[in-house]
């Protein structure tokens, strides 16, 4: 049998099992199978997926994602957020503003303490990638997808592409509580237009600084919250013209609030807080379909 120490985290209810790999290690071909295990609420831990806190050779520390089917995601706020607590909690950083870096480029995280706790945290996510071929989606490379006609299912819906170092897909919706998350969301996730898969995020506009949103997760379905997903859907609102360029907007997920601005420097900073739930020894039989 075989064992290690994680540590299970959570970003307005997005949780992650973290397991920090300057103390520990995992076969590189186990990693799928043990996200899928970790990640089971019956025989596993119960979460969303795997993050990993890895050494790195371009910041303090690297990020790696896996969703809870084991596929591996290039980026995730509500886990970046997490990783930063954990990384100054443990000593791995000691300044409170350092590099963290992903699958999809480094980031900048910035924490605020209290009494030698993280509270919350900000990250600059970068810019935001609006091509066809960035996001990835079919169709002219350099072209961007805003308000664009979205034919499926027997429907005609209209949406937005965004990549903050993934895809999201944004449709806009009157009621949020009506929002088609689990009948919608899985055809889009899987839809050929996006050789990649996606995440699909649906919006309600409250005003110009306020919106409701609700997320079916690529790899991982429904989730309390998604942090890559809510900057996609603040950066798709300033395309649409429904929220303001350089002006902070809350973001309203099931799981709480993320405060997200889309800057005139062009980058996109999300605030918000990062919860530890608990630690423990996982015991797991290895092997690639564990
Ligand atoms: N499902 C995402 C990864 C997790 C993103 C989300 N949990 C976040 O907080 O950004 C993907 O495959 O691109």
């Amino acid at each position: 049998m075989r064992s290690f120490s994680f540590t299970k985290m959570h970003g307005l209810g997005n949780s992650y099992i973290y397991v920090d790999l300057f103390r520990e290690a995992l076969p590189e071909e186990e990693l799928p199978a043990i996200a899928r295990s970790v990640a089971d609420v019956h025989t596993g831990i119960g979460s969303d997926g795997l993050i990993l806190i890895c050494p790195s050779e371009k910041a303090p520390l690297k990020m790696r994602i896996f969703n809870s089917d084991g596929s591996e995601g290039k980026n995730c706020g509500n886990g970046l957020r997490c990783v930063a607590k954990y990384a100054y909690e443990h000593g791995i950083v000691r300044d409170r503003a350092f590099l963290i870096e992903t699958l999809s480029g480094l980031v900048e995280a910035r924490v605020a303490v209290a009494d030698g706790e993280v509270t919350s945290v900000t990250v600059d996510m970068g810019e935001p990638r609006l091509e066809r071929s960035a996001i990835p989606m079919v169709g002219p490379k350099a072209e961007r997808v805003v308000a664009e006609p979205f034919a499926i299912a027997g429907g005609e819906y209209e949406m937005t592409a965004v990549s903050m170092g993934n895809p999201h897909v944004i449709f806009y919706v009157d009621d949020i509580q009506k929002a088609p998350v689990t009948t919608l969301g899985p055809l889009v996730e899987k839809d050929p237009r996006f050789p990649e898969g996606v995440n699909v995020e649906f919006v309600e506009v409250v005003n110009e600084r306020e919106l409701h949103f609700r997320v079916w997760e690529r790899g991982s379905g429904v989730t309390q919250a998604c942090g890559t997903g809510a900057c996609a859907a603040v950066v798709a609102s300033v395309l649409n013209g429904k929220t303001v360029r350089g002006e902070e907007t809350v973001v309203h997920l099931a799981g709480g609030d993320l405060t997200i601005v889309w800057g005139h420097d062009g980058r996109v900073r999300m605030t918000g807080p990062a919860e530890t739930v608990c630690t423990g020894v996982y015991y797991y039989r290895g092997g690639q379909n564990g």
